[in-house]
């Protein structure tokens, strides 16, 4: 099942060519979204990465983070809590915890956070995400949540080994299974 999925990923993703003057590649991952087999098997796949951690709670960035998490939650029987991106929306009404991410992938700073009610001191918390690059998303989430953080779960994982296995990200493929 996960391996007829992971070909599904492989098969409907492309890199679109920005043309003649860059030399860079954008991601076209909404082939994963218009494919319902991929949408029915992406929840229990990514879920199905952390077997012992009996997660009770998913949490994600948005953007793309708030379509895959739910499919996760929906998967594991629990709820989901999202964390928003200071600065890409009007301010959330609620008191929230925030924590600073220095550099994404883009090299951008960025805030996330989410309403502080919502995890609490005995919840083990899964973060999940469409991709992994630096893990700067991973890294400022498990800062977030603290003690509750069990790991991140993501369906590309690019980051260094050593990155990965420092903020305990698993993922259904890694950045040459996509290689242009
Ligand atoms: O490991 P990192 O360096 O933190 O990068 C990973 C992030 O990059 C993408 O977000 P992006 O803002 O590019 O796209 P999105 O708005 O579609 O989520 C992806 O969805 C992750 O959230």
């Amino acid at each position: 099942m996960t391996d007829d999925l992971r070909d599904l990923l492989r098969s409907t993703f492309r890199w679109t060519d920005l043309g003649p003057g860059t030399d860079y590649m954008v991601s076209d991952r909404s082939g994963w979204w218009r494919d319902p087999r991929i949408l029915n098997g992406l929840g229990p796949a990514l879920a199905g990465l952390f077997p012992a951690e009996r997660p009770t709670v998913v949490v994600s960035p948005e953007v793309t983070g708030f379509m895959v998490g739910p499919l996760v939650a929906r998967a594991l029987g629990v709820g989901f809590v999202e964390a928003y991106r200071a600065g890409a929306r009007r301010a959330i009404a609620e008191p929230m915890i925030w924590a600073d991410i220095p550099a994404d992938h883009r090299g951008e700073a960025q805030r996330l956070g989410i309403r502080q009610n919502l995890v609490g001191d005995a919840d083990r918390a899964l973060v999940v995400d469409d991709w992994a690059a630096t893990g700067a998303q991973a890294r400022g989430l498990r800062g977030l949540l603290g003690a509750a953080y069990v790991g991140t779960a993501v369906i590309v994982d690019e980051c260094p080994p050593v990155v990965s296995a420092e903020l305990g990200i698993r993922s259904l493929l890694t950045g040459t299974d996509l290689d242009p």
